[in-house]
């Protein structure tokens, strides 16, 4: 199952996952001026990015809004990139975010799960419930596929919804949990976690400590770290003994360079050396 191929990636590589949200102010000027089609600005920005980060990374978030906002040219940036990922046997993630009725879902599912834009991984939004993540099922089932489901996002509005409370109590991220981790119990690889993960953010703690206890077998998307705030201690609370989860960093990697004089002439280093500092930062946190 594709899990297991994440979790050996994790064993091998560490955690980093690397956000490719790439904007075109994050472009070095030097480096747009090579190019005169944004589709290849973006994908050879990418490829740079991908190349000096790849033996050090366990997979690749790309999120989708920073290329569907140039329209068809970024698009085409958007499916090179995958198909570079593929051609390194990376694994992907597609940060898509959907969530639908069941047929329109069914759609979504064969767009990112097959053809052009397919992924690894996709993420889905469990808002509009139970029915609407089923079409993706088939694929987790037979085509190697998985999904990170939405439980406890990182940013400052989540508690606007998700801390909402029951009847009995409990708050709604709480109950996604529960009704996701029911799902994803029939999905389980070799390496004990399953194809249907959840998306929780590094940035809120004492949920974390909660959801890591009772979603035993769901493997962690941890998205907030550095440029939100979240620290290699708080990831530590999300992963269980060593692995169960990816911790995602976009804009710490893509602007790593900003931190040094003229670190814009080699973006790319900067980014690895920004990985590893990340990786060992993580290590030595779960260590603890
Ligand atoms: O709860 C969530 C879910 C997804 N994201 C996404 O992760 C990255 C974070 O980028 P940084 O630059 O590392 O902050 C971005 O693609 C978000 O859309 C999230 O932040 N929180």
């Amino acid at each position: 199952m594709i899990i297991d191929k994440l979790f050996n990636s994790v064993k091998e590589k560490g955690h980093v996952c690397v956000g490719l949200d790439t904007s075109l102010d994050y472009i070095p000027d030097w480096f747009k001026k090579r190019y005169v089609s944004l589709e290849d600005l973006i994908f050879e920005f990418n490829k740079v990015i991908i190349d000096t980060t790849l033996d050090i990374s366990a997979c690749y978030k790309v999120q989708i809004a920073y290329y569907e906002a140039h329209g068809i040219n970024g698009v085409k940036a958007y499916k090179k990139t995958l198909e570079y990922l593929r051609s390194k046997n990376s694994i992907i993630i597609a940060d898509i975010k959907r969530g639908d009725i069941a047929d329109t879902a069914k759609m979504y599912a064969r767009a990112h799960f097959e053809g052009d834009f397919e992924s690894d991984f996709i993420t889905i939004n469990p808002y509009m419930g139970l029915d609407s993540i089923e079409p993706y099922l088939p694929y987790i089932e037979n085509k190697n596929k998985g999904i990170f489901t939405l439980v406890r996002t990182s940013n400052k509005g989540a508690e606007d919804i998700q801390y909402i409370i029951d009847k009995n109590g409990k708050r709604v991220f709480s109950i996604v949990a529960e009704k996701i981790n029911g799902i994803s119990e029939k999905y389980i690889g070799k390496s004990g976690y399953s194809s249907i993960g959840a998306v929780v953010g590094c940035t809120h703690i004492d949920e974390g400590r909660e959801l890591r206890e009772r979603c035993e077998k769901m493997f962690f998307l941890i998205p907030g770290y550095g440029a939100q705030g979240g620290t290699a201690k708080d990831v530590a609370i999300l992963l269980k003994n060593g692995n169960g989860g990816i911790v995602n960093s976009s804009r710490g990697i893509l602007l790593a360079y900003k931190k040094y004089e003229n670190g814009e002439s080699d973006f790319g280093k900067y980014a690895r050396q920004e990985v590893l500092k990340m990786k060992e930062d993580i290590l030595n946190a779960v260590q603890i």
